[in-house]
């Protein structure tokens, strides 16, 4: 493909991922699909045009004169972000081949009529109305947790699953294959891997063999922290209230598992083979988890708890998988019973906008205001499984306010009978290290924690904590 091709290719790209609500890297992998005579550079090339676009998409805009189509946010990028001039811009606008057209009068009006004064909002890359939000919320610091949330080459982080391997083995046989893990500074069971280049997780060995899991790091700290001091026994039982993929169940269970020794040969499953194999399908697991503990994961969709087995299996455990119905029925078994219930709820997601930039601008006011009612409504649910001493955690992967405090300060006014636990009083447990502890110990206010790429360097994350009294 020429670059005038490319160039169209991720015009069209764009509008694609502007007219639905698939992920841009999904729309990415269907065009390449569609589009066979697109060579890997040239999917590299559209696809890294496409994220530069919305990355920058409200400065974009902005300096078109409030186009939001495709071809006007590639020719905006090409002279903000590339920085090249009207003729270099124009020679790509030809209108030969399979480029895209000449410019019009208005677009070249455009190009030349520079940026004039930013509203701050468009310069922070981020939607107006979350502007406001981080202002509030991190006062200063705003435009650096706005900045690193938008930020390009968020690294991939993986949770050692320390009942098949330890980190240390891990990390020195995925050196072997070519990769560079570097332990992660919080989290005792993380690695980390460069975002670039994009590294095959799901290829490796360790993947396959149950012992390594993607999960970013953000996400590791916040379940760690859930289940820090639980005495996991048979009798324990621990519910994840929104178990969606399964990442949280997983290192749920990972917390009640013997650890595998430091040079131990790593057990693989019951039919496990280099080349995948069927561990996933028909391997019995090995490695159960401590002798009845009980682990429930329940969720309003049943294929995603369909989809969450294969990882059970592969990681060696077992969970009892409850479809819920909207008024959360499905668990009045285990209501007053459960030790710790996790509920790690529906959000906007923005803790994440490093990785999927697409949604911040598919996110409006009235969407987060729906989310605060049903993550309380959740909550509401979720209450009446926690034991009189048992522990509930309520988790989101959001940035915004309307998510976190608001819906912690509307559930404590509800339920006086959940006391808050205080975060420094979980933070010994051995799954976070000790930069961890003082770290979280400062970023921590009483029994809530906010994580964010800024602060931690992780995705942005929510953790309230509190305890039942009555
Ligand atoms: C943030 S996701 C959970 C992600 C998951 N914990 C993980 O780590 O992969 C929220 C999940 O809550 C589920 N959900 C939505 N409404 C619910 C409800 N009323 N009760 C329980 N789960 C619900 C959604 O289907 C979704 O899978």
């Amino acid at each position: 493909m020429t670059p005038a091709a490319r160039l169209a290719a991720a015009a069209s790209v764009l509008d694609s991922i502007a007219q639905g609500r698939a992920p841009a890297e999904v729309v990415l992998k269907a065009w390449g699909q569609t589009n066979r005579y697109a060579g890997s550079k040239d999917r590299r090339a559209v696809a890294d045009r496409v994220y530069r676009v919305l990355r920058a998409r409200g400065r974009l805009v902005w300096a078109m004169g409030g186009r939001e189509d495709g071809r006007a946010l590639v020719i905006g990028s090409l002279s903000l972000i590339d920085g090249l001039s009207l003729e270099e811009i124009e020679a790509l606008h030809s209108g030969d081949g399979y480029g895209p057209r000449p410019l019009s009068k208005q677009e070249r009006a455009r190009l030349t009529a520079g940026e004039g004064d930013l509203p701050g909002w468009v310069a922070a890359g981020l939607p107006e109305f979350v502007v406001e939000d981080f202002k509030t919320t991190f006062g200063d610091r705003w435009t650096e947790e706005a900045r690193e949330l938008m930020a390009p080459r968020a690294p991939i982080d993986l949770r050692v699953n320390s009942a098949r391997a330890t980190v240390d083995g891990v990390k020195g046989e995925l050196t072997a294959a070519g990769l560079t893990p570097e332990r992660t500074p919080f989290s005792t069971w993380g690695l980390r891997l460069p975002s670039e280049p994009p590294p095959n997780v799901q290829a490796q060995d360790a993947f396959k063999a149950g012992q390594i899991e993607i999960q970013d790091e953000g996400s590791q700290i916040v379940t760690w922290l859930a289940g820090a001091g639980i005495p996991f026994t048979p009798d324990t039982i621990v519910v994840d209230y929104c178990a969606g993929g399964g990442g949280k169940t997983l290192a749920l269970a990972a917390q009640a598992l013997p650890q595998a020794k430091p040079g131990a040969v790593a057990p693989k499953p019951a039919g496990w083979s280099p080349t995948g194999g069927e561990e996933g399908a028909g391997g019995k697991p090995k490695v159960e988890l401590a002798a009845g503990m009980k682990l429930i994961a329940c969720d309003v969709v049943q294929k995603r708890l369909d989809n969450i087995r294969p990882r059970l299996q592969r990681a060696g455990v077992s969970a009892d998988l409850r479809l819920l119905g909207q008024n959360g029925g499905g668990v009045e078994d285990v209501n007053g019973k459960a030790d710790l219930v996790f509920v790690d709820a529906p959000c906007s997601g923005s803790g994440t906008w490093r990785r999927r930039p697409e949604d911040a601008w598919r996110l409006k006011t009235d969407e987060v205001e729906r989310l605060h009612a049903l993550q309380l409504r959740i909550l509401d649910q979720a209450v009446h499984l926690v034991k009189p001493g048992g522990r509930l955690v309520y988790v989101t992967c959001s940035m915004l306010t309307g998510e976190n405090e608001a819906t912690a300060d509307a559930f404590e006014a509800a339920h006086p009978g959940f006391i808050p636990v205080a975060i420094s009083d979980l933070l010994s447990t051995p799954t976070l290290t000790d930069a961890a502890r003082a770290k979280l110990a400062n970023a921590a206010s009483g029994h809530r924690l906010r994580l964010s790429p800024a602060s931690t360097n992780t995705d942005g994350f929510f953790a309230a904590v509190y305890e039942r009294t009555a």
